[in-house]
């Protein structure tokens, strides 16, 4: 429909400026959010004074959506799934400071047969209850459907939604690429889960990496700490995402599917002693790999578990420099030295943490050491040791000559 007849009497404007006003918020108080732009809501129960609920419009026994990151869709969108959307943003990281659309998935005529016989209630019950088959179409938006042998398969099943859910929008390079370069840093400060100094983390939901973290100390008490998402758009880096080796041609479905750093903040400032511990963890990246970037078959290749430590520990450094205020005017931070010990295969398609910690600085010297492990702790794939050196930049151009 054209905007001047959906804006006819400025809903659109409104709603426009009530996510600004969101969006604002969130970057003030640094909160994250999430923006969901359904089509016109059908499914009861009727609240709104339309034609649909005039109509009573169920919107059909299928309970699959397509979603698509900003503004592309057009349509119809049940208002019991929307709800779960809502409910699935709430408690995935992946959904943090995004603005998408969503409609219902109109299922093709093989789709249709295969959920026909399913009642609409049962189809909502399902979608929330099993995993969805997700299908991908040349536009990059992820669609979901139920299929009658998914429901034969899992009619036993516990699983929900939410693991298909946050696969899939992990899945869509589009809805990534749109992630990334967020204006608004996200502080997660919520309490997760209780995670222990082993770093066990619940398995299946990156959110957990992120929660508040106490840690016993017997000399002097906790310290709580937390997980602050950077952003590569804070550093003055042009180009960052056309020719950064990740962020550029790295970047996609197959390749580098998620690479989220997060930087450790420490907020007891009454022992400071136990913030500068050593080594001290400095940041955690949290990543995904696709299956297109192996040496042998299914396994990554060592090489791209090289890049992925020497650019986690490149970001320790912002981090390192923000704390310690360093000095590094005129400087650039380069790699003199990374050596990698490859201790498990880390198979393609994997989600794994870095965590990078700051060993030692001698003068313009500085060691970090990582480690690249399952997010349950339980695995390490592979350590790392470096030395990066503080380069005066024009010593370094004259070098490149
Ligand atoms: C939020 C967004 C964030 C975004 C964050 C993004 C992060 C991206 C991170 C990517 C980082 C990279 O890959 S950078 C690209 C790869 N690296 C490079 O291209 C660097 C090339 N190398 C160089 O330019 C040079 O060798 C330097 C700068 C490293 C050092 O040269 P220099 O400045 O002349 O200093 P030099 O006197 O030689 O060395 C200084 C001290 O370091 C020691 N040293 C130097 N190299 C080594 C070495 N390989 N192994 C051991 N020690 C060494 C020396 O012994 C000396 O110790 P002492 O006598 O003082 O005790």
């Amino acid at each position: 429909m054209p905007f001047l007849i959906l804006n006819l009497f400025g809903v659109l404007d409104a709603k426009r400026s009530g996510e600004d006003a969101v969006k604002s918020y969130a970057m003030n108080s640094g909160c994250s959010y999430s923006i969901i732009r359904p089509g016109r809501l059908v499914g009861g129960p009727y609240t709104n004074l339309d034609l649909a609920t005039l109509f009573q419009v169920e919107g059909g026994a299928s309970n699959g959506v397509t979603v698509q990151s900003g503004d592309a869709l057009l349509g119809d969108c049940k208002r019991d799934v929307c709800a779960e959307a809502v409910l699935q943003c709430l408690e995935n990281r992946e959904c943090e400071d995004v603005v998408f659309s969503m409609h219902r998935f109109r299922a093709s005529s093989a789709t249709a047969s295969m959920t026909a016989g399913v009642s609409a209630a049962a189809a909502a019950a399902i979608f929330l209850s099993y995993p969805a088959r997700m299908e991908r179409d040349h536009h990059h938006d992820v669609q979901y459907s139920i299929s009658r042998e998914t429901i034969q398969q899992h009619t036993t099943s516990n699983n929900n939604i939410m693991t298909a859910w946050s696969s899939s929008l992990l899945d869509s390079n589009y809805w990534l690429r749109s992630n990334i370069p967020t204006k608004c840093e996200a502080v997660n400060n919520k309490k997760m889960d209780t995670v222990n100094n082993n770093k066990t983390f619940a398995s299946n939901t990156p959110a957990t990496v992120y929660g508040e973290e106490e840690e016993s100390n017997s000399a002097n008490g906790r310290i709580n700490y937390y997980y602050k998402r950077m952003n590569p758009n804070d550093v003055d880096r042009t180009s960052l995402m056309e020719s950064h080796a990740i962020f550029g041609p790295l970047w996609g479905e197959g390749l580098i599917e998620r690479y989220h750093v997060y930087k450790r903040i420490n907020t007891n400032n009454e022992h400071p002693q136990i913030v500068l511990q050593s080594p001290r963890e400095l940041t955690v990246v949290d990543l995904k790999v696709g299956k297109k970037l192996n040496g042998h078959d299914g396994i990554i290749h060592g090489g791209i578990i090289s890049l992925l430590f020497d650019e986690a520990m490149g970001w320790a450094y912002e981090c390192l420099q923000q704390q310690d205020q360093i000095d590094s005017s005129g400087m650039i931070i380069v790699t003199a030295n990374l050596t990698v010990n490859f201790r498990a295969p880390f198979l393609a398609g994997s989600e794994a943490v870095i965590r990078v910690y700051h060993n030692e600085t001698k003068g313009r010297k500085i060691y970090f050491s990582a480690r690249l492990e399952s997010k349950d702790g339980r695995v390490v794939f592979a350590e790392a040791s470096s030395l990066f050196v503080l380069a005066r930049k024009d010593k370094l151009r004259m070098k490149e000559r």
